[in-house]
């Protein structure tokens, strides 16, 4: 009973601090308590436009939501406002006692903004974001304290502020009941919005505690898509579940999967858990459009879309170019299950072109994805480790489910826990106190990738090491335990056995990640170099047109040591094609860096050369002699001298 006293005290308070602000802000604006309001009706076109702009609003209010209200409302002289944003009236309706429009002020076109027209219920909840009540001395200017105010702003399904509705009358009304009345009406109107928005296409779920509120304003709604991805939610939903829940799967929020809930009859509602826990009765509302079942012959598999047809020809180009490659028997043999790769996915059969102990490797881990064998992956940096595994998630029967990937170095050591568990609401302070899912279990039916997994805090490893045995996460300052299931792929640039020895990774959890060994090799040491080089241009230039490669520039390319691998080489590929204007990509387009690289192997040919035969002319005469010859063309220069780019520039007087 106290604590139910001690609430209303702080909602009373909280109401007094919000009319203050306001009034501080007035008094900012500098309106006096004596100054008449300042609509700044808007010129009755403009006004017709904003109606234009605003007709499904409008029309959601009006056909939707009074019809509901109006036997309450009829009675109590009250007058319903609708308006936009910036708070202009776009509709009234009602029969107020109030005189005439141009006392009240209440009219189509005029702006009630705080700024204007003082603390009033519509400017007040359009700054504040948030339902609030006026009442008559809440008025800022006292030409408005003949009425009292209710409004509730109105968000559309980007959460975006839309308008406000608002219940003025200058009548005594019971406060609460009207103000619970307009936030009530706002939300419906806010269903309604998501409604006429997904209703054709795409299965909703309403849900609620009790059952018999399944069909009322304030249920949680969540619209999916095909696969269960939840697109659209109202505000009720995220306040229910604590929780962000766009894109989320429905299988993470509720303990059903969405095949489920394509064949679950709409008049049943279900009892499930949500997040494992809190339980809930939900509705399936289907799509309406299939009802109506007329054929489309564009759901065949054999439709081919004007737009898809051009990247169809394309991937039959590709196709085409492998086929005069070698290798492409083999990798053929890598089935895909799951054709639906997005597009900044590289497919596993391109993951190599011809080198056959990458071919061998891509295959084992493909198979090993479908079986509980974690995955650990050794391998340079930028040798393509993220883009391997991207690529097995989405060629793995886990696809449909979300891909995790943590990079254990990039998190501050003291998150690292937090992140990856969990964590309880008020866990711990400074943690956003509606509490954390954390990425492991984000990841459930899914993939985990955690890379660079040998930065991991000891701490963190031994929870790590707990949840892999045991199958069960236990949030930061929870004692819950949530079962997951989880495909755990690793990556490390660093050798892991050193790591243990040096006392810095525990040896139990090496054994645990490490069921899969797999050592991505560096680009220098790949067979395929030439090929990955020309292919990865190809890539690039299907992103922006290009120049084209020479044979001589492949050759150049592929002698570098790619220090930085994968990575380097779509840099350095990147910075000379947007440098070349030429039709055909030369070595002065490449950046600096590449030659700096590539001078340390010729370095050492180069002192062997000018020293062991010492009659032989010294570089810094023989460049410059060269570049005259060759008419200070760098390149045939460095052929000739057999010296890079960057040596020429050096001795080059
Ligand atoms: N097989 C590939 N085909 C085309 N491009 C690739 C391939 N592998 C890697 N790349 C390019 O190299 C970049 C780096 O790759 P990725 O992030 O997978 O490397 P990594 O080994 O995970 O690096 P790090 O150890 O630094 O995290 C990618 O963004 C992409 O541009």
């Amino acid at each position: 009973m106290q604590d139910e006293k001690e609430k209303q005290q702080d909602v009373k308070q909280n109401h007094k601090d919000r009319i203050q602000d306001s009034w501080y802000r007035c008094e900012q604006f500098g309106l006096d308590h004596a100054s008449r309001p300042d609509f700044a009706t808007l010129q009755k076109g403009i006004l017709n436009d904003l109606v234009d702009q605003h007709r499904s609003l409008l029309e959601t209010t009006e056909n939707e939501v009074l019809p509901y209200y109006e036997n309450i409302l009829s009675n109590s002289a009250c007058m319903i406002v609708l308006a936009d944003r910036q708070g202009h009236v776009l509709n009234t309706w009602g029969q107020p006692r109030f005189g005439s429009a141009e006392e009240h002020g209440l009219i189509g076109g005029n702006q009630w903004s705080e700024m204007g027209a003082g603390t009033n219920a519509i400017g007040t909840a359009l700054i504040t974001g948030e339902a609030i009540q006026v009442g008559r001395d809440e008025h800022f200017l006292r030409a408005n304290r003949f009425m009292v105010g209710s409004a509730s702003p109105i968000y559309n399904t980007k959460n975006d502020l839309v308008g406000v509705l608002d219940i003025s009358s200058d009548a005594y009304l019971p406060q609460d009941h009207t103000f619970g009345m307009v936030k009530l009406m706002s939300l419906s109107v806010e269903n309604r919005l998501i409604f006429s928005a997904f209703q054709q296409e795409h299965f909703i779920l309403s849900f609620n505690t009790n059952v018999v509120s399944l069909d009322s304003h304030w249920s949680g709604i969540l619209v999916l898509d095909e696969n269960g991805i939840i697109v659209s939610a109202n505000r009720r939903a995220e306040v229910v579940l604590a929780r962000d829940l766009a894109l989320l799967n429905i299988n993470q929020v509720f303990d059903i999967e969405m095949r489920e809930i394509k064949h679950h009859p709409s008049s049943l509602p279900m009892k499930l858990l949500a997040m494992g826990r809190y339980q809930f009765y939900v509705k399936v509302i289907p799509p309406v459009q299939q009802i109506m079942r007329v054929p489309d012959f564009r759901q065949r598999a054999d439709y081919v879309s004007p737009s898809q047809l051009e990247t169809h020809v394309e991937n039959i180009v590709t196709v085409a170019d492998k086929v005069s490659n070698s290798v492409e028997k083999s990798t053929s043999s890598i089935k895909t299950p799951s054709p639906v790769v997005p597009d900044n996915v590289i497919p596993l059969a391109e993951l190599q072109h011809g080198d056959e102990s990458v071919e061998r490797l891509v295959r084992q881990a493909h198979k090993i994805m479908e079986k509980d064998i974690p995955i650990l992956i050794h391998g340079e940096t930028g040798a393509g480790k993220e883009i391997f595994v991207r690529s097995l998630h989405y060629h793995s029967s886990r696809s449909k489910e979300m891909l995790v990937a943590v990079n254990c170095a990039a998190i501050p050591a003291e998150l690292v826990e937090s992140e990856l568990f969990g964590y309880e609401k008020g866990a711990f302070t400074g943690a956003q106190n509606k509490g954390s899912i954390g990425l492991i279990r984000r990841a459930h039916r899914g993939t985990l990738f955690l890379d660079e997994i040998g930065e991991m805090p000891m701490a963190v490893q031994s929870r790590l090491l707990r949840v892999l045995q045991e199958r069960v996460v236990t949030p930061l300052g929870s004692t819950e335990v949530y079962p997951v299931d989880i495909k755990l792929i690793s990556a490390t640039n660093r050798t892991l056995k050193t790591e243990i020895k040096e006392g810095r990774f525990r040896q139990d959890l090496y054994y645990r990640i490490s069921g899969l060994n797999i050592e991505l090799p560096a680009l220098r040491e790949r067979k395929d170099k030439a090929e990955l080089i020309k292919y990865l241009h190809n890539r690039l230039r299907k992103e922006e047109p290009g120049p084209d490669l020479s044979e001589d520039m492949v050759d150049l390319l592929a002698k570098h040591p790619w220090p930085g691998n994968m990575r380097q080489l779509a840099h350095v590929l990147k910075v000379g094609m947007a440098m070349a204007d030429e039709e055909i990509l030369e070595d002065w387009h490449l950046p600096d860096d590449f030659f700096e690289d590539l001078d340390v192997i010729h370095h050492s040919d180069e002192m062997q050369i000018h020293q062991v035969d010492n009659s032989e002319e010294p570089i810094e005469k023989l460049i410059p002699r060269l570049l005259i010859e060759y008419k200070g063309n760098v390149s045939k220069t460095a052929k000739k001298a057999g010296v890079s780019r960057n040596t020429v520039y050096k001795y080059a007087k």
